[in-house]
């Protein structure tokens, strides 16, 4: 069996190599014109990436498949349920036995997973500690607006040549201003969507810049909050 060199290259520690981070987001989501439909996707990775280049955890990749409430017609997603049975469980059991790990992050980057109730049957079932870190979803502000488009910006994802047709008229998606059912089902999505109303959808890489920084910030701390769990056993 090969020894490895745990001790090697930039690591906070030789037990990081026992936490993951994982990437979870939406691939098939309308973003308006201006941001592709994996925008949610590429924001969580390079988030998560980020923070495992910065800590020396191991990047488990993304996910390739998200949930969303059957009232939010903006995208493709699957329910729930099946998202966790079919999609995240079997990754992480994967990860946790070809990489012996003991615990992870999971990364998300899509408003519709709403995941973070099911950690505790995940963590008993797989033999894992697991944090859901959502900060992402919690400070970029509505769908398509100007957080998540600001993001997109400093990522190169953005196409600003596109910026003037960014209007709710031709892109309900756009903080879900157009979404009624949505709007009249979730009280969270209607005040997002009243805040998009107001300030409309202004690019500003300060911002985009700020909330990548808080987002990559917060998994780190994640990760060093998990190191201190793993290490005490
Ligand atoms: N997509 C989605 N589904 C839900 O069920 C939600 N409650 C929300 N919330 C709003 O949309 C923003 C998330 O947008 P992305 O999924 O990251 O593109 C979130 O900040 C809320 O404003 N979204
Ligand atoms: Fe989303």
């Amino acid at each position: 069996m090969v020894e490895l060199n745990l001790d090697a290259g930039n690591i906070i520690s030789e037990d990081v190599h026992r936490i993951g981070i994982l990437a979870v987001g939406s691939h098939l989501e309308n973003h308006g014109p201006a941001l592709p439909i994996d925008t949610d996707a590429k924001i969580a990775s390079y988030v998560a990436l980020e923070a495992a280049l910065r800590t020396g955890a191991r990047f488990l990749g993304v996910l390739y498949a998200a949930s969303e409430f059957p009232y939010v017609k903006h995208g493709i997603h699957m329910d729930r349920d099946e998202l966790v049975e079919r999609e995240l469980k079997p990754v992480l059991r994967k990860a946790r036995r070809l990489l012996n790990l003991e615990a992870a992050v999971i990364v998300n980057g899509h408003g519709g997973n709403k995941l973070e109730d099911c950690m505790d049957d995940l963590e008993e079932e797989l033999g894992l500690e697991i944090a859901w870190n959502n900060r992402i979803v919690e400070i970029e502000g509505p769908h398509a607006g100007s957080g998540e488009l600001s993001a997109g910006l400093i990522l190169g994802i953005a196409d600003l040549r596109r910026l003037d047709e960014c209007i709710p008229e031709l892109y309900p998606e756009i903080g879900m201003i157009g979404l009624k059912e949505a709007r009249e089902a979730n009280r969270e999505i209607d005040k997002a969507a009243r805040i998009c109303e107001r300030d409309g959808v202004n690019p500003d890489p300060v911002l985009g810049q700020r909330i990548l920084d808080d987002a990559v910030e917060s998994v780190i701390s994640d990760v060093k909050e998990l190191l201190k769990i793993i290490q005490e056993f």
